[in-house]
């Protein structure tokens, strides 16, 4: 009998940024292992023309949730979902439901956050370190409250290069950043911004690290723990290997790669791609939560969630498995062969840039011109690009992180809660687990049927032909070129000709 999954029976447990890609799994787990547990409340905001009732029907009716729908029926009335907006005071949350909230919560897991690199300082701000301040204030007046679980990224510190699992301190306050987000106007804001996040590569990162100050210094009356896993990929094992339902972290490079338009990367092959399944963290998480509330540790401590101390495996091979994945199962309708390469140069990166990304784009834009229709692939081009250039920063660099937090809850967990609750990743089979993340990219994101593997190989062939034509077309208009101005060219092809006549 696994103790983890029966301390969650008969709880109430509230999930900020359950509809998120890691609040699902945490949700999907926690109904499957525990489906007696008494409610689980969601913090969640109409999005997209849909209440909150339909997302959470969504929700519980994609294929991520398929097998707790046999081990727990009843999943639909035991889900609550609560009006709320973290950019909002108090998170919008009405008197009634704040009432029921503090009257029965036992557990919070608290995953809401913007991750989103670009975001102004005021947003990621008011996301990740303001909202997570008014939920401790909330915590702390809730009386049966056993631990408060905060989801944060082991790139908060990544202006370091080894990181322990404590807090680093940033050098401004994050309550002096709160009440100066209160006064400073966006200008101000966006020329203090470089000065403010300083070795780190972006807003997310940063107010990620203030976040973490703020757990610290107002939860210090609460059983909290931090964890911070590194780059969360496709399920490992659980419900289903390769599930994943948004574009973050490699996700869209797969898209962008697999679909033919990534065709190279400035990115070190040698460096550790620190990807971590989302199972893994999930499961950490819920044995956290656990630990947390039963054994009440001091100080508050902190997970590294991560995989390159254990089983390291680096963005060369990573890059060369996704690639062989694209050969036996191809994405749908490419626009070119996926064939990504690495490059380490700025300058290089540059040519390829404009030879293999911007130049097609522009060869194609002409062609929907000139067939009457919209050209889009230049614009489309720009944002891959963007998009890349925001992500270079963590493809180009390795990290340590210790785990002796992590290691140290493994061995206060049972044999059957170890199995239940594996987040030991040094068993993980990069090779098959990458093969199943671009099986899952294709089902899951793209909604990819597999009866068209066969159509989609086709297509690729006749890419291959055209590549072919276009090569040998350039390389004759070049040499025709050439053999008008050259007396050279022209002697070499006097030379060579007599030979075909052979
Ligand atoms: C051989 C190949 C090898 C491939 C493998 C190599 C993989 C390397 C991957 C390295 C990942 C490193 C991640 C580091 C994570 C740090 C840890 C965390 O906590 S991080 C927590 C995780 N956080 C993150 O990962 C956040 C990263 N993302 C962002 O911050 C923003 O999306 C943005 C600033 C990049 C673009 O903003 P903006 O221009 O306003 O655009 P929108 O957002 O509105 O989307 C525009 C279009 O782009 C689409 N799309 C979106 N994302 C990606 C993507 N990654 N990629 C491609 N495409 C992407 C999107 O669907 C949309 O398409 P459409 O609807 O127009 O058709
Ligand atoms: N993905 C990754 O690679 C990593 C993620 N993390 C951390 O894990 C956590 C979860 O990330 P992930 O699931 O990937 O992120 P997602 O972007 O998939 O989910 C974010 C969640 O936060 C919610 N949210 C955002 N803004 C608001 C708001 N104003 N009001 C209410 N809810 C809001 C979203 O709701 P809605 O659906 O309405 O938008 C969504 O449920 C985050 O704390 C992140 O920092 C850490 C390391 C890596």
């Amino acid at each position: 009998m696994s103790m983890i999954a029966a301390f969650y029976d008969n709880k109430s447990i509230l999930i900020t940024g359950a509809t998120g890609f890691l609040g699902k799994v945490l949700m999907e787990k926690l109904f499957r292992t525990s489906p007696d547990l008494k409610v689980v409340y969601i913090l969640v905001r109409p999005k997209a023309g849909q209440t909150l009732q339909q997302r959470v029907f969504q929700i519980l009716n994609s294929k991520l949730f398929e097998k707790v729908k046999e081990v727990c029926p009843k999943v639909h009335e035991k889900i609550k979902p609560i009006y709320a907006d973290l950019n909002q005071k108090d998170l919008a949350i009405s008197k009634e439901d704040m009432k029921e909230l503090l009257s029965s919560v036992n557990i919070i897991f608290h995953c809401a956050a913007t991750v989103r690199f670009d975001d102004p300082l005021r947003h990621a701000v008011q996301l990740n370190v303001t909202a997570t301040q008014q939920l401790l204030h909330i915590a702390s007046q809730m009386p049966k409250l056993e631990a408060f679980i905060h989801i944060s990224t082991a790139y908060s510190n990544c202006n370091l290069k080894h990181i322990d699992e404590v807090i680093y301190p940033c050098s401004v306050e994050p309550k002096k950043i709160i009440q100066s987000m209160e006064w400073l106007d966006d200008a101000i804001i966006d020329e203090i911004t470089p000065k403010l996040i300083a070795g780190r590569p972006n807003t997310y990162t940063y107010t990620k690290a203030l976040g973490e100050m703020i757990v610290q210094e107002e939860g210090s009356n609460l059983n909290v723990a931090i964890i911070r896993p590194s780059i969360v990929g496709a399920t490992w094992q659980e419900p289903f290997p390769g599930w994943v339902d948004n574009l973050n972290g490699p996700s869209g490079l797969i898209v962008a790669a697999g679909k033919g338009f990534l065709r190279s990367i400035k990115a070190t092959p040698m460096a550790v791609a620190d990807l971590i399944p989302v199972d893994t963290v999930v499961n950490l998480t819920l044995a956290v939560g656990w630990y947390t509330a039963v054994h009440r540790p001091k100080p508050t401590l902190i997970y590294h969630c991560t995989s390159g101390t254990t089983n390291p495996c680096n963005w060369g091979k990573m890059g060369l498995q996704v690639l062989a994945t694209f050969e036996k199962i191809p994405f749908e309708r490419a626009f070119r062969r996926p064939n990504a390469d690495f490059t380490t140069n700025y300058f290089t990166a540059s040519y390829w840039n404009a030879v293999s990304h911007r130049a097609p784009a522009i060869i194609y834009d002409f062609y929907l011109r000139l067939t009457g229709r919209e050209p889009r692939m230049t614009k489309l081009m720009d944002r891959l690009l963007r998009t890349i250039s925001m992500l270079e920063y963590f493809i180009n660099r390795s990290w340590e992180w210790s785990t002796y937090n992590t290691e140290m809850l493994m061995s206060e967990m049972s044999p059957e809660d170890q199995r239940v609750f594996n987040f030991d990743v040094s068993q993980l089979n990069w090779l098959e687990y990458i093969e199943n993340y671009v099986l899952g990219v294709k089902k899951y994101i793209l909604k990819e049927d597999m009866a068209g593997i066969p159509e989609a190989k086709q297509h690729l062939k006749r890419l291959r032909n055209i590549h072919y034509l276009f090569n040998t077309a350039l390389f004759l208009i070049i040499w025709c070129l050439l053999i008008a101005r050259s007396q050279m060219a022209r002697n070499m092809w006097f030379f060579i000709s007599p030979l075909y006549n052979l």
